[in-house]
């Protein structure tokens, strides 16, 4: 149903070419790479990055105005998920090597269409551009990054490009868990209630908007200092898991404030969560628990692809079963790459429903220091990697 509007513009608009970018073009750029995995000593800052290439004809080099950095960077560098990452990437084995070094973190990217492959119709030359950057390909800690065309979607007007580099990622993630996943969408959440487990970081400060946009009852799990932060966000109920035991302090709130049990949960947090939160969910009634910490990639990491895949098969199979038979549904939820899904959540934010939280801004010189900030935990929304100077549209 997303794609509908994306076909009818492309046939509307006629075809788009690259202009003058392939005509100037260098061999090399700027960018933070890394060699091998590791701590942040292996970041390394390079003039001589090979400039990326239009590959296939549905492909597009964006120039990087504003980038991000993830907990999913951060685990990244330290090899998380290299036995999938690297099945996907450099299909055409482009390097010879058969390596994913060098390799660019970096999976939010704000910024301007350089150049287009010749099946590109919805977008040209620049065009004012925001993209989630899926974990198999380059990333946008760069001057330029090759994209899908159908992974790339006009940035929001109202937004600059450092506040739109905050929202793709976590935005296409929340997107994945709340509608792909968890059932709901702007037609089916009025008075739904909504569980939001660890609402203080990215993912949670973009779920919360949007399911509070479309009209659900929005109950948020974070530290008693983010309390403000959620409830300008739209939180109706808010629980500090600092205060005492969160699943006591979750079970009263239904009892003497809700009245109900809840029809979504959303689980940032994982680990021991999952063993009290379903017990939340209204049975018999299609309630969905989605955690997003799952061991997928830890698995196909540790044992390999084929095992890894067995292992994480039988998991989620024998947990389904465990809950169904109580009446709930237990779910992964995983990020998902989707253009047509970021020109949703273009026009929620030009309409004023989803807003970016940006914790901190670091240039591109201090990518080390943008590392280390998300490395630290405790984060209060995003943190923003700026590479052009931010200019107002
Ligand atoms: N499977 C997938 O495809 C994806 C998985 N993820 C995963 O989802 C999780 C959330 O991602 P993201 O939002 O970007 O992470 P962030 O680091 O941005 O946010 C995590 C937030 O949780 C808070 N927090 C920590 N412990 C608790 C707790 N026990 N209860 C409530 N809040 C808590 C933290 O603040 P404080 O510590 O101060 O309370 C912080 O605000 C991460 O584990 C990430 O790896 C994310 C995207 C995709």
């Amino acid at each position: 149903m997303l794609m509908c509007k994306r076909w009818l513009v492309c046939s509307l608009k006629g075809q788009y070419r690259s202009l003058s970018f392939s005509a100037s073009r260098r061999s090399v750029m700027t960018a933070w790479v890394i060699d091998k995995y590791g701590k942040n000593e292996v970041l390394r800052f390079t003039k001589n990055a090979a400039l990326p290439i239009i590959h296939y004809p549905n492909e597009v080099i964006v120039k990087v105005h504003a980038a991000s950095v993830n907990p999913l960077d951060i685990s990244m560098r330290g090899g998380y998920g290299a036995a999938t990452m690297a099945m996907k990437r450099d299909p055409l084995n482009i390097n010879q090597s058969g390596s994913e070094f060098p390799l660019v973190l970096g999976r939010d990217v704000s910024g301007e269409i350089m150049e287009c492959g010749l099946d590109v119709n919805y977008f040209k030359p620049g065009d004012q551009v925001w993209a989630a950057i899926p974990p198999w390909k380059q990333g946008s800690l760069a001057e330029f990054v090759a994209l899908s065309a159908n992974e790339v979607s006009h940035k929001p007007k109202s937004l600059r490009h450092v506040e739109a580099a905050s929202i793709p990622y976590v935005a296409a993630t929340a997107w994945s868990v709340i509608v792909n996943t968890g059932g709901l969408n702007k037609d089916n959440s009025s008075k739904k209630r909504v569980l939001i487990l660890g609402g203080s970081g990215g993912v949670g400060t973009l779920a919360i908007q949007m399911v509070k946009a479309w009209g659900a009852h929005v109950t948020v799990t974070c530290s008693q200092n983010a309390e403000r932060l959620v409830r300008d966000l739209g939180a109706d109920d808010v629980v500090d898991y600092t205060a005492g035991p969160v699943e006591k302090q979750l079970q009263t709130l239904q009892k003497l404030v809700l009245g109900d049990q809840f029809d979504l949960i959303l689980d940032n947090i994982g680990g021991e969560t999952e063993k009290w939160a379903l017990d939340l969910l209204k049975p018999w009634n299609g309630a969905k628990y989605v955690t997003l910490v799952t061991p997928f990639l830890h698995n196909t990491d540790r044992l390999g692809l084929a095992d890894g895949m067995m292992q994480s098969g039988v998991t989620i199979g024998c947990k389904v079963l465990k809950h169904l038979r109580k009446g709930v549904h237990y779910r992964w939820g995983f990020f998902a790459p989707s253009g047509p899904t970021l020109d949703e959540i273009s026009e929620m934010v030009d309409a004023g429903k989803v807003r970016p939280v940006v914790e901190e801004v670091f240039s591109f010189a201090q990518v080390p220091q943008a590392f280390q900030k998300v490395e630290q935990g405790h984060a209060r929304g995003k943190t923003v990697v700026s590479i052009v100077e931010d200019q107002k549209e």
